[in-house]
């Protein structure tokens, strides 16, 4: 389609088969749209259907079939044209399905003049990959990554023209070290099938990687770590995948696989973790001790029994009931709008990450003529506590559809700072029974929220260890108190559960950065059921 004078974007408007009727087709590319109506008056509702050019997955030159060949007069009459248009159609609750149309006409050059306008409107789609490098974890969740691959992702990926390069791993690490063997920078994206620990490694490798081919030491707690452009698709096929469901608003691989095709992009925040200017891990999701950190620890050791061991080892750590003595200093995040306790949460095109990242930028100039940023407050509490969560994101997953800081930003440059002091296990358990529920998570006198751009933790023992006290009795007594041995305060450290990992270090330094990594995703979208999903559907019911 050629430019129209003023600039203005042109419009490519046909009459053109679909079922037994004839439609006004409308490829408007100042609105970035395909339309299709019913010109026959009186118009009834529904008649007016539209999805957007960012939505097509592919277009295809089609034989109409005997079924679809059943179109009236036509038929006998004269050869047909037809061409097939694949979109993404919007189901409820987030679920996104590939849907198709099929326009027909009797002129063959009309016909390949709307395949050629639909090919070279796709083409422009800039932000679409082309080219994707895809690691599968066979045996992550239900063991089902490569089956769920095989035929319900590549079959997609496939109409939409995207090659791949496929590993199928087999050891754990093998996507992380691979990423830094691999030439990364011939790929649009790298897609992991698995779940959060098969995201964490493949988050490892590109950063790491990253920062490697920039010089950038990732032991250097105080680095300025530089940002990696190419993007991460999670086809969810784990036991949790929380990344996924926050950051997508339901866990469905062929729902993330269009988000992959359609060329989503969703900045992340991504919390580096150091003990001893030593780097240990990075953080998107959940950095629990104490509670989450127990389970996480207790259902290694039952890995053959898949999604069900978190279950298993949450019920056994809730009966233990163990809390933990230590102390944690943190620098409020000042320079986001949001509170953890805001009504809202973040959602497609989320305001406060943008502003936040904003401010973010202008202290950073500013930060060489004002203050360095170690040199802000720094707050301190001591207490007992029987989880310390801190999440760069809601952390929503099937099992608590809010997460665990519903109001939480996933790229706003902080972390929610969730303490739980020590309280009678069934206030805890009051406490747990909310991360399922609307109720407010947040609203008990034993719960602690705050938004911070980093914290240290440092546990009782370890400072107890530190101005070297050793006491006797805490040796042989094992892991009981030993002044109250029924009292469940645990003398031994809890363990950190960082995205599903666990930590050998409990004396941890936490710094977020805004936005390091992008994903394949747009964020939750609102709930309404917005114009072009209800035109679509109520397309499908006419034909
Ligand atoms: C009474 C019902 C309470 C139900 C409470 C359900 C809470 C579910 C909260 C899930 C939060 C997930 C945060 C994300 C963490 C991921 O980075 C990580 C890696 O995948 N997953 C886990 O660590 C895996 C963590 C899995 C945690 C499962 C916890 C299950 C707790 C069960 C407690 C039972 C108490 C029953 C008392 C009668
Ligand atoms: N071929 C393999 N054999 C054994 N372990 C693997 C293999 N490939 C990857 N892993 C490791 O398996 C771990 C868990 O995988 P994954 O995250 O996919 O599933 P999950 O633990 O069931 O899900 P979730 O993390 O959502 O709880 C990852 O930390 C990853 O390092
Ligand atoms: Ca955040």
């Amino acid at each position: 389609m050629e430019r129209l004078p003023g600039g203005r974007r042109p419009r490519l408007v046909s009459s053109l088969g679909l079922g037994r009727r004839s439609w006004e087709v409308t490829l408007d590319e100042e609105r970035g749209r395909l339309a299709w109506r019913d010109p026959r008056p009186p118009r009834r509702a529904g008649e007016n259907c539209f999805v957007p050019i960012s939505e097509i997955i592919s277009v295809e030159e089609t034989e109409l079939n005997k079924k679809q060949r059943n179109i009236g007069k036509w038929q006998k009459m004269t050869k047909l044209h037809a061409f097939t248009v694949y979109y993404v159609k919007k189901a409820r609750n987030h679920r996104w399905r590939c849907s198709d149309v099929t326009f027909w006409c009797v002129d063959e050059h009309l016909c390949n003049q709307w395949i050629q306008a639909l090919k070279e409107l796709l083409e422009m789609q800039k932000s679409r990959p082309k080219q994707l490098l895809v690691y599968i974890n066979p045996y992550g969740g239900k063991r089902q990554g490569k089956r769920i691959y095989e035929q319900k992702v590549a079959p997609l990926f496939s109409l939409a023209s995207i090659s791949t390069d496929v590993v199928i791993t087999e050891h754990a690490n093998h996507a992380k070290d691979n990423l830094f063997e691999v030439n990364i920078y011939k790929y649009d994206g790298v897609v992991c099938v698995g779940g959060d620990g098969m995201f964490s490694e493949v988050m490892h490798g590109l950063i790491g990687r990253i920062q490697k081919d920039s010089g950038i030491d990732q032991n250097n707690p105080k680095a300025s770590l530089v940002q990696c452009n190419i993007r991460i698709g999670i086809i969810p096929a784990g036991s949790t995948d929380c990344i996924c469901y926050s950051t997508v608003g339901i866990s469905d691989p062929v729902t993330s696989a269009l988000h992959i095709i359609v060329g989503d992009c969703q900045p992340l925040d991504v919390s580096s973790v150091h003990h001893n200017n030593m780097f240990l891990k990075y953080s998107v999701s959940l950095l629990g001790y104490g509670f989450y950190g127990d389970i996480l620890k207790d259902s290694e050791k039952k890995r053959w029994m898949g999604p069900m061991r978190y279950d298993y080892s949450g019920f056994k750590t809730f009966l233990s009931h163990h809390y933990y003595e230590g102390t944690i200093a943190y620098q409020p995040a000042k320079h986001t709008l949001g509170s953890p306790r805001d009504k809202d949460s973040c959602r497609t095109g989320c305001y406060i990450c943008k502003k936040s990242e904003q401010q973010l930028a202008e202290q950073h100039k500013d930060c060489g003529l004002k203050h360095e940023e170690g040199e802000e407050e720094w707050k301190v509490i001591k207490g007992k506590f029987l989880a310390i969560n801190a999440v760069n994101m809601s952390c929503a997953c099937p099992r608590s559809p809010k997460g665990l800081s519903p109001a939480a930003h996933l790229a706003d440059g902080s972390a929610d700072l969730i303490l739980v002091r020590k309280c009678s296990r069934f206030d805890f358990l009051r406490y747990l029974v909310r991360h399922t529920n609307q109720d407010d998570q947040f609203d008990f006198p034993f719960v602690d929220v705050y938004r911070v751009k980093s914290f240290q933790f440092t546990s009782k023992l370890s400072e107890d260890n530190e101005s070297n006290v050793m006491d006797i009795g805490k040796k042989r007594f094992g892991q009981f108190c030993r002044d109250h041995p029924a009292c469940c305060c645990n003398i031994v450290n809890s363990t950190w559960n960082c995205d599903g990992e666990t930590l050998d270090s409990s004396a941890i330094e936490v710094r977020v950065h805004c936005q390091l990594m992008k994903l394949f995703a747009r964020g939750i979208e609102e709930n309404c059921k917005d114009e072009a999903a209800y035109s679509q559907n109520s397309a499908e019911q006419l034909l």
